[in-house]
C-alpha cells in the first residue's frame, strides 16, 4: 500500500530550498523543455478557471517528466486586489504524485516555490542575455516576487547599483528597510528605469508601466508580471524595439497581453537558447516574457521532497 501524503509547508519549504541548487536544475529543466521530447516532459498549456466573483483565476498547472520519475500538478490562484488588501494576490499549492501509482506524495506550500522558482528564471534570464558588463538593477514593485527576485539576483550578481519603484513612495522605502544591502528608492518609473541594465517588472498592473523610450538600448528586461491575455506591463514601443524571448510559446500566445496584443514575433524560448538553438543576443534590447510554467515547480518540488526525505530518515 502506498504511503500517506505527507505535508511540507512553508518553514520548511524556505529552510529546504536554496538558489544555489534551484538555479541549476531548473536551467537544465528549461532546456529540456524546449526539446518538445515528451519522454522529458509533458506539460500542456495550463487551465486557467475563471473565479470573477472574487476577481481571480485558479490556474492548474499538472506537469510530467518520465525520464526523472515526478508527475506534479500545482493550483495557483490570482487575484485583482485593491490597494492596501491584505488578501493575497498570489496563493498556491504545489501537488506531488508517484507517476507509477498515482498516488499523493506530497502536498506543498506554493508560495514559496512560486517566489522563488519565478525570480530563479528570470535571474537564469539574465544570466544568458544581460550584457556582462551589467551594473544597474531596477526592480518595479515591491511585492512578493519584488523580494524573491532582489535575493537571487543579489545572489548571483554584483551590480554596483539596486533601484526600485512602487507606486507609492512610502511602501518603497519601507520595502528598502527590509533588504539588506544599498538600495535607492525612485520616485518615477523613468527615473527607476532610466540607464538601467536589468530591469524587472513585477508590478500587479494592467496597463503598460514601462515605456520603451526611457529603457537603454541593450538592456535586459525580466517580465514577470501582466500573465492574462488583456494585461500589459510592456508598451509597445518596447516589445517592438526588443528581442522578445519567453518561457513557453505556447504559453505566450495563449496568455501574455504584452506578445498578443503588441503582435510581435517571438524570437525563442529560454532553453532554445539553453540548447544552444538560438543566439543569446546580448547586445540588443531583449525582454523576457515570464509566465510561469509547471515544471518550475515540479522542479522545486521533486528537490524538497528528496531533501525531506533524507532530512526524516536522519532523525
Ligand atoms: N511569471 C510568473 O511566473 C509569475 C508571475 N506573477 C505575477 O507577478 C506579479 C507580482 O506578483 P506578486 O509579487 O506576488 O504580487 P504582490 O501583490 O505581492 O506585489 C505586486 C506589486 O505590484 C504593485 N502594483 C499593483 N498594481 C499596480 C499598478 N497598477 N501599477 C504599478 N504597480 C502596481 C503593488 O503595489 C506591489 O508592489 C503579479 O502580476 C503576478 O500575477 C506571480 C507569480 C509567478
Ligand atoms: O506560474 C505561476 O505560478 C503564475 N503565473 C502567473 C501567476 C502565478
Amino acid at each position: 500500500m502506498a504511503e500517506p501524503p505527507v505535508i511540507i509547508w512553508r518553514e520548511e519549504v524556505e529552510e529546504l530550498l536554496l538558489y544555489r541548487d534551484l538555479v541549476p536544475l531548473l536551467e537544465e529543466a528549461l532546456g529540456k523543455f524546449s526539446t518538445r521530447d515528451t519522454e522529458e516532459v509533458i506539460q500542456p498549456v495550463r487551465t486557467a478557471v475563471p473565479l470573477s466573483k472574487h476577481s481571480g483565476f485558479m490556474l492548474l498547472m499538472p506537469t510530467y517528466m518520465e525520464k526523472d520519475a515526478v508527475l506534479c500538478t500545482k493550483f495557483v490562484c490570482m487575484y485583482k486586489r485593491e490597494e492596501g488588501s491584505t488578501l493575497p494576490a498570489v496563493n498556491a499549492t504545489v501537488v506531488l504524485l508517484d507517476p507509477e501509482r498515482g498516488n499523493v506524495k506530497a502536498v506543498m506550500d506554493g508560495e514559496v516555490i512560486t517566489a522563488m522558482r519565478t525570480a530563479a528564471v528570470s535571474a537564469i534570464s539574465s544570466k544568458l542575455l544581460m550584457d556582462p558588463g551589467a551594473e544597474v538593477l531596477t526592480i518595479l514593485g515591491t511585492g512578493t516576487q519584488a523580494l524573491s527576485h532582489y535575493n537571487v539576483f543579489t545572489e548571483m550578481f554584483s551590480f554596483k547599483e539596486v533601484r526600485v519603484w512602487s507606486r507609492s513612495i512610502e511602501r518603497a522605502e519601507s520595502f528598502v528597510r527590509s533588504l539588506k544591502g544599498p538600495v535607492t528608492v525612485s520616485s518615477s518609473v523613468e527615473e527607476a528605469v532610466r540607464g538601467a541594465d536589468v530591469i524587472v517588472t513585477v508590478t500587479r498592473c494592467t496597463e503598460p508601466v514601462l515605456m520603451g523610450r526611457w529603457v537603454k538600448p541593450g538592456a535586459h528586461v525580466a517580465a514577470v508580471g501582466a500573465c492574462r491575455p488583456d494585461s500589459r506591463e510592456l508598451d509597445d514601443t518596447l516589445m517592438k524595439e526588443a528581442v522578445v524571448y519567453v518561457d513557453s510559446r505556447e504559453g505566450a500566445m495563449a496568455e501574455s497581453g504584452d506578445v498578443i496584443l503588441s503582435g510581435v514575433k517571438i524570437f525563442a524560448e529560454l532553453g532554445d537558447v539553453i540548447n544552444r538553438v538560438k543566439p543569446a543576443l546580448r547586445n540588443k534590447t531583449t525582454v523576457f516574457k515570464s509566465l510561469g510554467m509547471g515544471i518550475e515547480d515540479a522542479v522545486p518540488a521533486k528537490l524538497i521532497f528528496d531533501k525531506w526525505k533524507a532530512k526524516s530518515s536522519s532523525l
